[in-house]
């Protein structure tokens, strides 16, 4: 089994045990063990096809992995896509993935929805215009931590994508998550916004959160990742510091001589 081996005695945040999913014919993840501490920061990297995104989706609960198991928080952790705000996971899409008929602040407030009690809300009483009012100001805070509160009325079409980035960013951090799922956040930005970006990731862990960080820009993976996990045909085949990984020549050769630092 490919171990990822981390200081035991830093809070658990969440483990992954022996992951394998097998599409038909073909193993996606092989055994893939990682451990994600709380409040630390970790890298997957690993060439197009490597079972990334594979891997994001078994944390999610979109399909369950064929062997393996998951922890978070040290207790046993079946993931559900309905219920994954409720047990403290958040995610960010490849690209932005808002609702672009809904203002930025209403789609902030969606990723409260765990949170909402439908029915209670559409009939309009006054404890449940409080509770919209509540939602609406914890949306306001997660803005304006990003610096994009002045856009809270604006619809994301008219926005410029850097923007659109922080809101979705925004959106997953509203919910205060105990695990944050990052998928190629940095897709689509120039340079400065990357640089802004790498800033913003850094003060997420500060609470305790756990954050792996999926990214085809090594250097922010690099700049930014305490430890850094390298899938290649859904093996592990390396992990450890950004130091360790940029000079590691399996790593190297996965990316097909791709310079890594
Ligand atoms: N639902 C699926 N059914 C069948 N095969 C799949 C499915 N999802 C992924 N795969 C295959 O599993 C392997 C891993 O894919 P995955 O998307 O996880 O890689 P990735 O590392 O995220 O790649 P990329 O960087 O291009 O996004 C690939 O060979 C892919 O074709």
């Amino acid at each position: 089994m490919q171990e990822l081996h981390t200081d035991q005695s830093e809070p658990p945040g969440l483990r992954l045990d022996g992951i394998t999913v097998r599409f038909g014919g073909l193993t996606a993840l092989d055994a893939v063990s990682l451990d994600i501490p709380a409040g630390r920061i970790v890298g997957i990297m690993g060439p197009n096809g490597a079972g990334k995104t594979t891997l994001f989706n078994v944390i999610c609960g979109v399909f369950p992995p064929t062997a393996g198991n998951l922890q978070l928080d040290g207790h046993g952790f079946t993931p559900k896509p309905h219920r994954l705000t409720r047990s403290g996971v958040a995610r960010t899409l490849q690209g932005l993935g808002l609702f672009p008929g809904l203002t930025v602040l209403q789609n902030v407030t969606a990723g409260l929805a765990a949170d909402t009690r439908r029915g209670l809300d559409l009939l309009a009483l006054p404890g449940a215009v409080a509770r919209e009012n509540r939602l609406a100001a914890r949306a306001m805070d997660a803005l304006e931590s990003l610096g994009v509160a002045g856009y809270a009325a604006a619809l994301p079409d008219t926005l410029p994508y850097g923007i659109c980035k922080k809101v979705a960013l925004a959106r997953a951090l509203v919910s205060e998550p105990r695990l944050l799922l990052l998928d190629e956040p940095a897709g689509g930005l120039g340079h400065d916004d990357i640089e802004e970006l790498a800033g913003i990731i850094r003060t997420v862990p500060s609470d305790g959160c756990s954050v792996i960080l999926v990214e085809h820009h090594v250097d922010l993976v690099m700049e930014v990742c305490d430890r850094v996990a390298v899938l290649d045909f859904g093996r592990l085949i390396a992990e450890g510091t950004p130091a360790h990984i940029g000079a590691d020549p399996a790593v190297a050769d996965a990316y097909l001589g791709v310079e890594v630092a």
